[in-house]
């Protein structure tokens, strides 16, 4: 009876909808969907259209494949699609969702981000985190060289890099050594949040999540970063006995908390929820991006070319390519906008909902409907880019396209309210660092099979196995 009225509820038809695949009783189109849920969807698409309507267990969720699509939910409607939908190893991972990424929208999610945006993610906050980068890129590229010519492992210099930066800027120090494994904690986010659960599609089968141990185990990760960030807050909180160098974000948010200027009263959980969107959103994200640019360069020795003589032409002999010389280096900038078209860390964004019912490009929408959009099929969509599936950062010079959430075919920051606010740290990170890389060293894949690109699953696609090269450093 269950199953049966499961089924009149979910195929219960609305005024107009969209287009939808034929769907099973109580699972919908999941077993469909699969791994590489990004490259099914626009499958999917290519069949029932830019618009359509899938059904994941019980949920309807609309999802968007084309340029006008996304920008009609982003733009045109963007107030009434800004929500988030609940997703229960988001609630259990981001303090019942009072981070940013995951937070309902409304009074709570525009305080808590434009918080953040103020003391960490502004472009003169990202500016003065200038030596902070050049610090830690300076120590990726001793660590290389210390490597003398022999297999490095440059996924994991990648993330230790992005993590570095990070850990300095919001956390006043790197945590190496601790009994957390920090380093990985942002990967280990991304995969607990690309897990399935199945309560949060068919939510009178809630029981199952419980009795496969899936929440289990993301309370278990729960608690050992939750654990993490109560130290860290202690030892900013004693911070005259142990003196920790400098002001970081979380120094000023607790300074935010005990003047309580904004009005916002800033609670602790507050504090750990902002500090793991920046590990959750920020890193595994950053480094992601870096390390798809890379692979993309070393299959294309062209394009690799290319970029370091412009590099080598910019840095002159130098020990490194200082950041206010990057500005001078637009084949960089396309390179990292072009491995961004391909290869968007998150290709369907984070999901929306809407708050009201809409009409859609004609259709009739409810409120409450989940939204995914396919920013990695609208980027490869044949009718707007030239060789959709070919790395050429060419396309990118000499015309405005950017990913400032303006440019509806390139949007791998998501765009309108929800848009990523971390775009400038990011980038700032990725320009510098890769510049740095082909202008010191000359680098060869291992083998001969060329670079396998296979990607793993979860809300961030990165790649499933590490860049292993050689590197010779460059005279
Ligand atoms: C290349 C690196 C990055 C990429 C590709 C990326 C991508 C995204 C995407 C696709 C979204 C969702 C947009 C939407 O829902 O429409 C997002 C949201 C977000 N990102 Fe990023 N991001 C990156 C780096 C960062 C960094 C470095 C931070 C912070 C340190 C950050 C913090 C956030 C936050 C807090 C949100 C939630 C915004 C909201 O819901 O209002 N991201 N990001």
């Amino acid at each position: 009876l269950l199953i049966l009225k499961s089924y009149i509820s979910t195929s219960k038809s609305h005024k107009n909808q969209p287009p939808s695949p034929p769907k099973l009783p109580l699972i919908g189109n999941l077993h469909q969907l699969g791994s590489g849920t990004h490259r099914v969807l626009r499958s999917m698409a290519q069949t029932y259209g830019p618009l359509m309507l899938i059904h994941i267990g019980t949920v309807p969720v609309i999802v968007a494949s084309s340029v006008d699509t996304a920008r009609e939910i982003m733009k045109t409607h963007d107030k009434i699609f800004s929500n988030r939908p609940f997703l229960n190893i988001a609630s259990r991972l981001f303090y019942d969702t009072k981070d940013i990424a995951f937070a309902q929208y409304g009074e709570y999610w525009r305080q808590v981000k434009s918080i953040s945006i103020l003391h960490l993610l502004s472009n003169k906050r990202v500016q003065s985190y200038q030596q902070v980068r050049e610090d830690e890129v300076a120590r990726m590229i001793k660590k290389i060289q210390a490597t003398n010519e022999s297999v490095v492992d440059l996924s994991e210099l990648l993330i230790s890099l992005t993590n570095n930066v990070i850990c300095k800027v919001a956390l006043g120090r790197t945590y190496e050594g601790m009994r957390v494994n920090y380093k990985n904690m942002p990967v280990r986010i991304g995969d607990m949040l690309g897990r399935f659960s199945v309560g949060s599609y068919i939510p009178w089968l809630g029981w199952v999540d419980r009795l496969s141990g899936l929440h289990r185990e993301a309370d278990e990760l729960a608690k050992e970063i939750d654990e993490f960030y109560e130290g860290v807050i202690a030892e900013h909180e004693n911070k005259k006995e142990i003196s920790v160098e400098g002001h970081d974000l979380v120094d000023i948010l607790l300074e935010v908390q005990r003047d309580n200027s904004t009005g916002f009263r800033l609670e602790r959980y507050t504090i750990k929820a902002i500090i793991m969107d920046v590990f959750g959103a920020g890193t595994d994200t950053t480094f992601t991006s870096l390390e798809w640019a890379i692979s993309e360069l070393l299959r294309n020795p062209r394009a690799m070319k290319e970029l370091q003589q412009e590099a080598r032409k910019i840095g002159q002999g130098r020990s490194m390519i200082p950041e206010d010389d990057i500005s001078k280096m637009p084949y960089l900038k396309a390179v990292l906008k072009e491995a961004l078209r391909l290869h968007p860390p998150a290709p369907l964004l984070v999901p929306h909902e809407s708050t009201k019912d809409v009409k859609l490009l004609g259709y009739d929408i409810p409120s409450g409907t989940q939204v995914m959009i396919n920013a990695w099929a609208i980027a490869r969509d044949p009718s707007i880019w030239e060789d959709p599936e070919e790395f050429r950062p060419e396309r990118f010079l000499n015309t405005p396209t950017d990913y400032k959430g303006t440019h509806f075919e390139f949007i791998p920051f998501g765009a309108g309210r929800r848009l990523c606010p971390g775009i400038s740290f990011a980038m700032t990170i990725n320009e510098l660092a890769l510049a740095n890389l082909v202008y010191k060293f000359e680098f060869a894949l291992i083998g001969e099979e060329g670079l396998d690109m296979t990607e793993s699953n979860g809300i961030t696609v990165h790649r499933k196995f590490p860049i292993l090269v050689t590197s010779t450093p460059y005279e």
